[in-house]
């Protein structure tokens, strides 16, 4: 039998979206979530520029709070102090953001974000009461070599490192196999469940509540393969890139969650 864990399906826009998006986007998509699962909790993820728009937007609907929420992209591993560009977490805590995405693969890769850094960004992140998103997954060159299990628990062990023991509910693990991002390529849902489970024992022998923490698959997700992935033992949602874009996509993948 399934565990009951929290559902969640977040939206990850990257760098798209402008005022006048957020403006049509945010309720034409609320409008469409009004017969989500009561279980299910729905995260928009815009350019830490937006977020303050989006939170108007939802807040305009108080009816799906909190369901409906918002995040941000990235934070700071500082608290605060002379880091021209950056954010801090209390500022996206400020901003009422619940949920920050750490480590994602195109920090790790393109910013040359390691799993030091990704954890010091998750002490910050739950040190300020907000939700880290923690984004682990191998490369095609891994995964061909075999290694995707082993890469993954690596990561997963190296960017929880810092958690405090009475953090865990402040954790949520994204598994995105880098190979599947933006590539329309998804992995298998026998492949992605297979991680998804290999991630559990990783959080059991880290003494972590491995059945309570929300593990989301995230990989060119689409309306189409939503359910077949969401339906896996292990899978709990979804990180969501291009088709969070879309209202009619992203709340079909919301309402298949
Ligand atoms: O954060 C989202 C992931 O990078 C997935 O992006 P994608 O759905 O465009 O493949």
């Amino acid at each position: 039998m399934r565990q009951h864990r929290q559902r969640i399906v977040a939206g990850n826009w990257k760098m798209h979206g402008s005022r006048s998006f957020v403006s049509e986007y945010v309720p034409a998509l609320l409008g469409k979530l009004d017969t989500l699962d009561a279980d299910t909790r729905v995260v928009l993820i815009p350019p830490s520029i937006y977020i303050g728009e989006v939170r108007a937007q939802v807040q305009n609907r108080a009816t799906q709070q909190p369901r409906i929420t918002w995040g941000a992209q990235n934070v700071s591993a500082e608290a605060e102090g002379a880091f021209t560009g950056e954010i801090a977490a209390e500022m996206a805590r400020d901003q009422g953001c619940d949920y920050c995405i750490v480590g994602h693969s195109e920090r790790r890769h393109l910013f040359a974000e390691t799993d030091e850094v990704v954890a010091a960004k998750v002490e910050q992140i739950v040190a300020h009461g907000l939700t880290a998103i923690v984004c682990v997954g191998e490369t095609l060159s891994q995964r061909q070599a075999g290694q995707a299990e082993q890469v993954v628990a690596r990561q997963v062990e190296a960017c929880l490192a810092k958690v405090p023991g009475n953090s865990w509910d402040k954790i949520v693990l994204a598994y995105e196999p880098v190979w599947a991002i933006g590539t329309g390529k998804t992995a298998s849902a026998g492949d992605a469940q297979a991680i998804h489970a290999s991630i559990r024992k990783v959080l059991e022998n880290m003494q972590a509540p491995a059945q309570t923490i929300p593990l989301l698959y995230g990989g060119s997700v689409k309306p189409d393969n939503a359910e077949e992935l969401f339906a896996q033992p292990d899978i709990d949602g979804g990180l969501v890139g291009g088709a969070s874009l879309d209202a009619e996509s992203f709340s079909a993948i919301c309402r298949a969650c």
